[in-house]
């Protein structure tokens, strides 16, 4: 204290000089103490910070969404002074993940109504805050931040006071199980975004791989084969082959591909990263930058291969997947429209904004950049369409074809859709042991398929040939059983209560409607097995696909018995209504080929017009312009003259380049055709040489 005082004293000063330097003294002595608080303070933090590990987690790495699930669930956390509430789930992860110190709807369980969205409130590390949290004897340091390299992207970073990071280890791996225990009923998927990124888009349920109805071993093939591929990286890397498969599912829409996939998924407890080929940013760099950005074990599935150098969102039989677009009506058409093209396209079509080539594609699956280990599924519905190089083993090694749904499917369908009394009944087993010639379940590559295009080389799913025990019943007796249960039901449900005697009766609510809302109740195993063939016998080979007959069963949700019976009549109804639109679409596709080649000839006729008028102009400005022989031309002083260029004949402009618009492009001389000229080098316009 003395000692501080004798410092101190000199500068207070002790005999009154000015109060000038007493404000010095005092700003002096202040900075003096400010600078060591200072230096104390970062003295102090880099002594701690010497003790302290820190680990930072990207938000664009997987254990950012780890932690931050293990942080939500924490009790400190609940306890904290300061924190956020999220109704989001925070990250990519889970939608249906709940945190234990979550709150929200679901605590209320008096009004709960089946399918209501539930909200539920999340708390979450608070941002540019440091929080403390302790952990099997640690205390960790927790700080949510934004990463300053302008990508904006958020970090995480925890400290903590230890000799070695396997206090972190063990943290970042008992949130990973955590997180995984959460997902085990759900997998992620992610698509790719316009920048190269991917962002990740959903969770969904995953779908049981029995609730998929194909020929019986497909599933199995394909789901023995991923995961033999999955355990054979060493297997590959001995031989030198690049660690990737490709699956190419073809064959009619609604068919179960996509479906497929994400059973395979579930199953294989892998992530699904999607890439539309047909959106309309997707180019070489992009594609490739995704494709090196996959994680090792996920599933890429790249949708409407096909349509990979269309970009039309049609995908009807008129969108082309050619490489080389050489759809034949596609030609002609974009020769009809040769006029005015280039401004139209512009507008009309995407393609002229992309830039995915088939060199960029084929680099970007199996290039240098592109990862190893992931399992690459296609989809398309026009395999025809496809370049051969794409398709090719080493690129799509198993090729399988989906059909419209059998005889066969359409039972199995049925029995997996209506719920049974007998709970542990082995419907596999009992969908197995129906009869049917099963396909050929060795895989086939593509030149098997190429040396011998006629055999049913791939694997087919759908449309195994008929047993003989489900012949077609006829539809009328269907028809008649429709009406029988529909009068049935009209009778059960009855009219409105008409005791007030309104002037106008409601109309008599439909028996689907009254029925609509309810499920059906289980039904015995003999009487699912009689309904489900007599659906199957009312729906012919091959002509609907899977996702048709699981929009009629949908309809039928609560009424398998109507379901069955109506099926005929269904059948019959769909059948008009194809017959119908293909006739609505004929008359459209007429009456649009009509309006453009009306539309065509009038162009024509407007251009032959044209170029008559500006022809006729032309040679009456000549005439008018041809300059009289003056008599004092050699004393007339030097003046600039305008001399008429006829302007080019469209003719001429046109075969430059065989640009129609090339009529619109003014002439280098401008658009009045006019130049000036100097007279005193040229005073008359010289005649055309005979030459
Ligand atoms: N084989 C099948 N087994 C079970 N459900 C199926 C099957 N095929 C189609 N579905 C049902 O039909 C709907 C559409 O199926 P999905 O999207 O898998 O067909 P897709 O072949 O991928 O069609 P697209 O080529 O149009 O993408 C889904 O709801 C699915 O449940």
């Amino acid at each position: 204290m003395d000692a501080l005082k004798s410092l101190v004293q000199p500068l207070v000063g002790g005999g009154g000089g000015s109060s000038m330097v007493d404000g010095v003294k005092l700003v002096v002595l202040g900075g003096t103490v400010e600078t060591a608080r200072r230096m104390a303070s970062s003295g102090w933090n880099h002594f701690i910070n010497s003790f302290f590990l820190t680990a930072h987690f990207s938000e664009e790495d997987y254990p950012y969404d780890w932690l931050m699930l293990w942080l939500s669930r924490r009790p400190e956390w609940q306890r904290s002074r300061e924190f956020e509430t999220t109704t989001r789930t925070t990250t990519s992860g889970l939608s249906s993940r709940v945190a234990d110190n979550s709150f929200g709807d679901d605590d209320d369980t008096e009004d709960d109504v089946p399918g209501k969205v539930k909200t539920r409130v999340v708390f979450q590390p608070t941002a540019n805050t440091t929080h403390t949290i302790y952990y099997r004897g640690h205390w960790l340091r927790v700080r949510r931040g934004r990463k300053t390299d302008g990508s904006g992207c958020e970090v995480l970073s925890i400290s903590v006071v230890a000799r070695n990071n396997s206090i972190l280890k063990q943290l970042v791996l008992q949130a990973k199980k955590e997180y995984e225990a959460e997902a085990v009923h759900r997998i992620q998927i992610y698509f790719a975004d316009s920048h190269g990124c991917w962002r990740w888009t959903d969770s969904r349920h995953k779908r049981p791989i029995s609730s998929i109805v194909l020929n019986p071993g497909v599933k199995e093939m394909l789901l023995a084969d991923t995961k033999d591929f999955l355990k054979s990286e060493k297997w590959y890397a001995d031989r030198g082959i690049p660690f990737r498969r490709g699956y190419l599912l073809h064959g009619v829409p609604g068919s179960g591909k996509s479906s497929l996939i994400h059973a395979i998924a579930g199953e294989l407890m892998l992530d699904i990263y999607v890439v539309s080929l047909s959106s309309s940013w997707i180019n070489d760099s992009t594609l490739t930058t995704l494709m090196g950005r996959v994680p090792a074990r996920c599933i890429v599935l790249l949708e409407d291969l096909d349509a990979a150098f269309t970009r039309s969102t049609s995908r009807d039989d008129s969108s082309t997947g050619n490489p080389d677009g050489s759809d034949s009506s596609e030609k002609e058409s974009a020769r009809e429209h040769s006029s005015s093209s280039r401004h139209r396209r512009s507008k009309d079509h995407l393609s002229d904004t992309n830039t995915l080539s088939l060199s960029g594609l084929l680099n970007a699956l199996d290039g240098v950049a592109a990862a190893e280990g992931r399992l690459l599924f296609a989809t398309t519905n026009h395999l025809e369409r496809l370049d051969p190089a794409l398709s090719r083993p080493g690129r799509m090694d198993v090729w399988v074809e989906f059909k419209n749904a059998s005889k066969w499917q359409a039972e199995a369908l049925f029995r997996n859709f209506f719920p049974s009394t007998e709970e542990d009944e082995p419907t596999e087993a009992e969908l197995a042991s129906i009869e049917l010639p099963s396909p050929s379940l060795v895989p086939v590559t593509p030149s098997d398929l190429a040396s011998n295009p006629d055999s049913d080389a791939m694997f087919t799913v759908g449309s195994p040939s008929l047993p003989s025990s489900m012949s077609s019943t006829s539809i009328s007796s269907m028809t008649t059983r429709v009406s029988s249960v529909r009068s049935r039901t009209m009778s059960e449900v009855g009219t409105p209560s008409t005791s007030s005697t309104p002037k106008y009766l409601p109309p008599a609510v439909e028996d689907e409607i009254a029925e609509f809302q309810h499920s059906a109740p289980p039904i015995d195993a003999a009487t699912l097995s009689r309904l489900a063939r007599q659906f199957a016998d009312s729906i012919p080979e091959d002509e609907f696909s899977v996702a048709a007959l699981q929009g009629y069963l949908l309809k039928n949700k609560s009424r398998p018995e109507c379901a069955a019976s109506a099926a005929a009549a269904w059948v019959v109804s769909e059948r008009e209504l194809r017959e119908r639109l293909k006739k609505e679409k004929e008359a459209r596709e007429l009456k649009e080929k009509l309006e453009k080649e009306k539309r065509r000839k009038e162009l024509e006729h407007e251009k032959k017009e044209k170029e008559a008028e500006e022809a006729a102009k032309a040679k009456e400005t000549s005439k008018e312009e041809t300059p009289k022989p003056t008599e004092n031309a050699t004393a007339a002083p030097v003046q600039t003259k305008v001399i008429p260029v006829p302007p080019p004949t469209t003719q001429e402009s046109s075969s430059d380049d065989g640009n129609d618009n090339d009529e619109n492009v003014p002439p280098a001389t401008g658009s009045s055709g006019w130049v000036n000229v100097d007279e005193s080098s040229s005073p008359t316009p010289s005649p055309p040489s005979p030459a």
